[in-house]
């Protein structure tokens, strides 16, 4: 079942279980805009490159619609829509007034060089610049950007507009970014596990980790959960997988995949083959890369728990399987809402004018991360429902609500 259809199939069951109207439903699922864009640029050897970008506009009942720009050679425009409809559910959950949106551009960013992939950062702005903005539609980082595209982004859309520092977030500090972003989805994800596992009589003390990507999420997930006496056994990244049973190094990994691109040849562990990475032996297994969780590799996962730090790294069939088994997911709509939340404060200090400090960005995420995670569980006593469809339900019933309120009629 593709990101789509996943993604569907848990708002219908979410709407059935809130009783929504049938109509109301159909139009929750549909889009607001779908925008396609070509973006052609010179390369850097004179010869001329075209990509594809997208930019999905989900929902805006609640407020401007939010979401990261994603470069990756798979997005396609059925995945920016999941992503997108997901980015709907996660804000209502986070409970920041925001609605969702999702972008991509079809590209392999490790092949392009730095000039190049400005130049098609800055192709994608002028053909979206009209139909973002900071009360329309907030870009923010995701996989394959940073905080060096959003800088461009800014400058590209402040060309047209006048300087517009809130129209994205997750950019440089020196340009209004907010202290904290960067390790915000990683943060968050270390609070929503301290919240789960203490429902279990347990914390991070203790338990094993296995953590699937070190990109910003993988890499400051796992530095925070090791700095908080959590034991993170392996890690993998598009280069390798790497294992060590008394735990890793994460600081010497982190160094030495600055210096290699990539933890292949880390030399604190024992290499291992990316594709057992999921099954190993491990008390909590957070993917923080793209999908993996599936119906060929969940019979044989053996955590018992499962952080989506990723955005929908399971498909519904390894998800009822994983059921079965009586492993607890927690769903990425709640698990990595701390990017978003943060996103949330960087754009308010933008528009405040005033800047926060660290420790203020990070009680307040505290707050938010705690606080959507007692929501969820409300929902699951309500419905009697598992963490996934307490974060749907809560997620589209309040979307449903302001939607009502704003005076839909069928
Ligand atoms: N950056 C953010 O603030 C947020 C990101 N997310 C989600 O978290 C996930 C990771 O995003 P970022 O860390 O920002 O991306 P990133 O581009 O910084 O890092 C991605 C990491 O995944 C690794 N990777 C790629 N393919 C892999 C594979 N097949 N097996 C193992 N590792 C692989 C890469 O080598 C890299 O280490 C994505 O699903 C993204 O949508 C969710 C919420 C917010
Ligand atoms: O920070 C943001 O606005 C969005 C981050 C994102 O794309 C996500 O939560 O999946």
């Amino acid at each position: 079942m593709n990101a789509l259809a996943a993604t569907s199939r848990n708002f219908k069951q979410a709407a059935k279980l809130l009783r929504l109207d049938s109509k109301l439903e159909k139009s929750l699922l549909i889009p607001f805009r779908e925008i396609k864009v070509e973006c052609t640029i010179p390369k850097d050897d004179g010869t001329l490159a075209s990509f594809v970008g997208f930019r999905v506009q989900h929902d805006n009942a609640r407020g401007p619609m939010k979401g990261g720009i994603r470069y990756h050679h798979e997005v396609d425009p059925d995945e920016v829509n999941a992503l997108a409809q997901l980015m709907t559910w996660k804000t209502a959950v986070a409970n920041i007034p925001y609605g969702g949106a999702k972008g991509g551009i079809g590209c392999s960013p490790g092949q392009l060089s730095i000039s190049e992939l400005e130049r098609l950062t800055r192709v994608f702005t002028q053909k979206i610049h009209d139909l973002i903005g900071i009360h329309t539609d907030v870009p923010a980082p995701d996989m394959g950007t940073n905080s060096q595209t959003m800088a461009w982004i800014l400058d590209e859309y402040s060309k047209f507009h006048g300087y517009s520092p809130a129209v994205v977030t997750g950019k440089p500090v020196d340009l209004g970014g907010s202290l904290g972003r960067d390790a915000a989805t990683g943060r968050g994800v270390l609070f929503a596990t301290e919240a789960l596992l203490a429902e279990y009589g347990k914390s991070i003390s203790g338990q094993r980790f296995v953590i699937q990507g070190f990109g910003n999420v993988g890499s400051w997930a796992a530095q925070l959960i090791s700095e908080a006496g959590g034991k993170v056994i392996a890690v993998s990244d598009v280069t390798g997988a790497i294992k060590n049973s008394n735990g890793l190094d994460i600081l010497k990994l982190l160094k030495h995949s600055v210096e290699n691109r990539g933890i292949k040849g880390f030399n604190g562990g024992d290499a291992i083959d990316p594709k057992s990475l999921l099954t190993e032996d491990c008390d909590v297994l957070v993917p923080a890369a793209l999908g993996g969780c599936n119906q060929q590799n969940a019979h044989d996962i053996k955590a018992k728990f499962i952080v989506e730090a990723a955005n929908h790294p399971t498909d519904p069939e390894a998800d009822e399987i994983l059921a079965k088994k009586e492993v607890v997911i927690l769903p990425d709509i709640l698990a990595n809402s701390g990017g978003v939340t943060v996103s949330y404060f960087e754009w308010v200090q933008n528009i405040q004018g005033f800047m926060w400090d660290e420790n203020k960005v990070n009680s307040e995420l505290r707050n938010y991360m705690i606080n959507g995670f007692n929501d969820v569980k409300e929902m699951c006593k309500t419905h009697h429902c598992d963490l996934r469809m307490g974060a749907f339900t809560l997620g589209v019933n309040r979307v449903a609500r302001a939607t009502v309120l704003r005076g839909w009629e069928a």
